[in-house]
């Protein structure tokens, strides 16, 4: 299978999740895209949706999902997102796709935060892809000496040979070369930074399930 069919499969298979009546939390990227086109199949029967970022409402409406303001909504019991990386207790990373900032809000309204993915996503620790932090611009250059104190190496995301400007009108750097064996602490530690709007490490908002494409089928993996 390619990774595009698994990544259909899990978005189909995500579709067990959807509390009927209800509204569910949307994520953001390509994963979530074929279960925003899986979720179309069930749209009389939700209330509609909550969603991460302007290029998933644009998918969801246009298949005729309603979208709600986060503001408009107390909790939701189900989110439903991809994720750039994910290890063995369901820690993440996030923000491949820019959209890490709206996720980690709409996680957090969430009771439970179901993940997509197809297998190349599983990792023993997080780290080999490089961690999205979504920045203030005036904070970049400091944040990327202060990436580099600990050992990464951080580069301003880049689209159309400027710096890439988030649904949030910010910034984002993405480090490479660490090594998250705490994804809490490190969580903890980079949030507090002044000019850190956002850090794509996801373990206060883990995934409490992970529904992982592989060659066999789809995998369950509760944490
Ligand atoms: O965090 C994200 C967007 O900000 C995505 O969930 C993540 O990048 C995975 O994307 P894809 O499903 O396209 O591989």
């Amino acid at each position: 299978m390619t990774q595009d069919e698994l990544k259909a499969l899990v978005g189909q298979a995500a579709l067990q999740y959807v509390v009927p009546g209800e509204i569910v939390g949307v994520g953001t990227g390509s994963t979530v895209n074929k279960f925003i086109d899986a979720l179309a199949s069930m749209k009389d029967r939700i209330k509609g949706a909550v969603s991460s970022s302007v290029a998933s409402t644009e998918r969801l409406q246009a298949l005729g999902i309603p979208v709600f303001d986060s503001n408009a909504v107390e909790e939701l019991s189900v989110y439903i997102d991809g994720a750039d990386e994910i290890d063995g207790r369901g820690y993440m990373i996030k923000g491949g796709g820019a959209a890490l900032t709206r996720e980690k809000i709409v996680a957090a309204q969430s009771r439970r935060f179901v993940c997509i993915a197809d297998e190349s996503k599983l990792v023993g620790t997080l780290g080999r892809f490089p961690v999205p932090v979504e920045v203030i611009p005036m904070a970049t250059q400091r944040l990327i000496r202060q990436f580099a104190a600990m050992g990464g190496s951080a580069q301003v995301r880049m689209k159309d040979g400027k710096a890439l400007v988030t649904d949030n009108g910010q910034s984002i750097v993405d480090v490479s070369g660490l090594r998250i064996a705490d994804p809490l602490a490190f969580e903890d530690e980079v949030s507090q930074w002044p000019g850190v709007v956002t850090v794509g490490v996801f373990a206060h908002q883990k995934a409490a399930v992970c529904l992982l494409g592989t060659a066999g089928g789809v995998r369950t993996i509760e944490y």
